[in-house]
């Protein structure tokens, strides 16, 4: 097809769809041309995307969201109804396809099947609201009668304690990948996804900014939801030339939620401002310190942290993996999301 034609094919998709043509071409700023390069991905705005929905059926309401929304986010039934219940509707589709997957895996072997949990990686910024994407997920999938068991891990379990981190000159460098127990990770989510009965999860605590002593256990759920920074990181590769295993290789679904750095900038000073008049006001929690600045000095805080640690984070490790998601949520103001990349091969 001449790129001319294959511009407008793609325009008359757009424009069917309300998607974007990102699925048929990409833009070659240096000549302002048009190549015909395909991409595997579809981009869809909100409007497009809700209509997806079809009749997915509601099962949330007003009540549960306040327990669902976390500081700053901005969730309400409308969000849940044009975002989550289209992704819902195509989580329940993965999840039968890819129990049939495994059916004819088990088929092919002559092995009796067995039950494998559905793992989902919610992955993306610190602050940018993954905690409640993972939580309406975790709320929505629990109540489709084929998987009522749903559990939510969070990476910061994973994290090295304070003591390891500091020893090892890393304190700084909270979130950053060499921060966590990969390996531990990986053979967290490897047990669970083998079936084992019963996993430790270690835990971490916002109020003291460090791990918890004691685990949680996972005992094989329907579905297994895993949230945090690094959940996309590649596998890497040791002096040695092997590879280690990432913990995205036992993934069946993964979301990144997206928004543009200065947004979430705004979001992490807003909340780090709320959480002075809240969480830090309590004497046990490590940034107790911060409860007594004043606005002023506050902000400025924050904004020293979040250009110390969580930008570069962001910039260097986890943004990079944003092309390896099946799916991005992009969030505009207000923490809304306005558009939807989905992976289609
Ligand atoms: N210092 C803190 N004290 C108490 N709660 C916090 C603190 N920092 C973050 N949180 C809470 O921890 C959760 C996870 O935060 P974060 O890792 O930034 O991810 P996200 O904002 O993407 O969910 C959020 O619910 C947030 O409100
Ligand atoms: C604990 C976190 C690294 C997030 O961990 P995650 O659950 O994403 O693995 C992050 O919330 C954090 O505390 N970062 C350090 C810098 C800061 O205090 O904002």
């Amino acid at each position: 097809m001449r790129p001319t034609l294959v511009r407008a094919e793609a325009q008359r998709a757009a424009a069917a769809g309300g998607g974007t043509a990102y699925a048929t071409m990409t833009r070659v700023s240096a000549t302002q041309e048009r190549a015909t390069v395909p991409t595997p991905y579809v981009d869809l705005d909100r409007a497009a995307w809700s209509r997806l929905r079809e009749n997915h059926p509601m099962s949330l309401e007003q009540r549960d969201l306040a327990r669902l929304r976390g500081l700053g986010d901005r969730l309400d039934l409308r969000e849940v109804e044009e975002v989550y219940l289209p992704l819902s509707r195509l989580l329940h589709f993965y999840v039968e396809a890819t129990h049939g997957l495994r059916l004819a895996t088990s088929e092919f072997l002559g092995e009796r099947p067995t039950r494998v949990p559905f793992v989902v990686g919610v992955a993306g910024s610190v602050a940018v609201g993954k905690s409640t994407t993972a939580r309406i997920l975790k709320e929505l999938m629990s109540r489709w009668p084929q998987t009522p068991r749903v559990e939510l891990v969070t990476t910061d379990g994973f994290l090295y304690p304070n003591a390891v981190l500091e020893r090892r000159g890393l304190l700084q460098r909270k979130g950053f990948p060499e921060s966590y127990n990969r390996r531990a990770l990986l053979a967290f989510i490897a047990d669970v996804k083998s079936g084992m009965p019963s996993v430790p999860a270690p835990m971490y605590s916002h109020l003291t900014y460090d791990v918890l002593p004691g685990t949680v256990r996972v005992r094989r759920p329907d579905v297994l939801i895993v949230e945090g920074l690094n959940v996309l990181q590649p596998p890497q590769v040791r002096p040695d030339g092997t590879s280690t295993g990432a913990i995205s290789d036992y993934f069946d679904f993964s979301v990144y939620v997206d928004a543009p750095v200065e947004e979430i900038r705004t979001w992490y000073v807003q909340r780090f401002l709320r959480l002075r008049e809240t969480a830090f006001a309590d004497p046990k929690s490590y940034f107790h310190r911060y409860a007594a600045l004043s606005d002023e000095e506050a902000v400025a805080t924050a904004r020293r942290i979040w250009e110390q640690i969580n930008e570069p984070n962001l910039v260097e490790n986890v943004l990079p993996t944003r092309d390896r998601a099946t799916l991005v949520l992009s969030k505009g103001a207000d923490h809304a999301v306005t558009g939807i990349r989905l992976r289609k091969i």
